[in-house]
Order: C-alpha cells, then structure tokens, then sequence
C-alpha cells in the first residue's frame, strides 16, 4: 500500500506499474534500464545505470514502522525510542570493531536483507526511500552511516561498492 499517493496519479515518466505473480504485490518497472522496485518511484526512470552505489544495512522496525513485522517478529511492538536505543548500541560496536554489520544485520535486522547480511544489491536514485538514499549517496565507499529514518523504521548503512 503506498499511502502517500493516491493510485490514480500518473507515475513519474519511464516507469510502469505491474503486479508481481509471487506475491500478488504492486511493483514498478523501469522500461529503459528494466531494474524493478517495491517502492513507488519519486522521480523519472534513469535512463542510464551508471550512478548506482551498493550498501548493507541493518534495520530496526518499531510501533510506528510502515511494516510493523518481520522475519525475526510477527507483531512488532517496541518504541520508536526503544529501537533508537537498539540502533544506537549496534552503531557503537560497529564503530569500535567489536562487531560488523553483517554479523549484526543477520541476527537483529528486521529486514529480509537480513539473510544476507543486510546486503541490498546495486541500486541507483529513485529506488529506496529518500531519507535512506540520501544516506547512502552521500556515503564513502566502507563508510558506516549515522542512524538514518525511514517509514520503515531506523537504519545503519555500510557504502560496500
Ligand atoms: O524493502 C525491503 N524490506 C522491507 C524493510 C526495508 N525498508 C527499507 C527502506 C530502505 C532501504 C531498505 C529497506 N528495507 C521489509 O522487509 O519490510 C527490502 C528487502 C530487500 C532484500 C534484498 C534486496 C533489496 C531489498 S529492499
């Protein structure tokens, strides 16, 4: 569901709305690049790939999270502050090599990157959400990010390429 736009509204240029066999889920199709997302595009379809940046990150949903569930938690019910606490723990050990992200990110991510290690793939602009893009663009290649907030709930993100 994609609560901030009303579905009717025309979809930035070069991309097209289909619907994934799996899940029955909305996607949405770049038609140049053919790259596909869950999340409604906010600017028009990159005719080129070359700007893409791929990153790890490790997730931590609370009450207010779009999503309130994951692999690790059906019902997630701690607070926003309760996961700034969380994040902010895992940002430290992170920062003084007591831990790495994907150690972290396997157990404690509640995103299904988690399996992974937190590893998202390559993606370019117009693919996550802004708060997390502009994050991760404006990251070093093997710099860890500050604690970053989306509709998901709040981020640590590693630049990896
Ligand atoms: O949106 C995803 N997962 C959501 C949580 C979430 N919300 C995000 C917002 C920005 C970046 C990553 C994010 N992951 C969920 O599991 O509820 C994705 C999972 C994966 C797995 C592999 C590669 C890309 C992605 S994007």
């Amino acid at each position: 569901q994609d609560v901030e736009h009303d579905q009717d509204e025309p979809l930035p240029k070069g991309w097209e709305k289909r619907v994934s066999r799996s899940t029955g889920q909305a996607y949405y199709l770049n038609i140049y690049t053919k790259e596909s997302q869950w999340d409604r595009p906010t600017q028009e379809a990159s005719t080129k790939d070359n700007e893409k940046i791929r990153c790890s990150h490790l997730l931590v949903k609370h009450n207010q999270s779009r999503r309130p569930s994951s692999w690790r938690e059906e019902h997630i019910t701690r607070t926003k502050e309760e996961a700034l606490a969380l994040i902010e723990d895992y940002h430290e050990k992170i920062s003084n090599g007591m831990a790495t992200l994907d150690e972290l990110a396997s157990e404690l991510s509640d995103c299904s990157s988690a399996k992974r290690g937190g590893d998202l793939g390559f993606f370019a602009r117009g693919a996550m959400q802004k708060p997390f893009e502009e994050a991760a663009f404006a990251l070093k290649v093997g710099e860890l990010s500050q604690v970053v907030e989306t509709d998901s709930g709040v981020h640590l993100i590693l630049r990896t390429a």
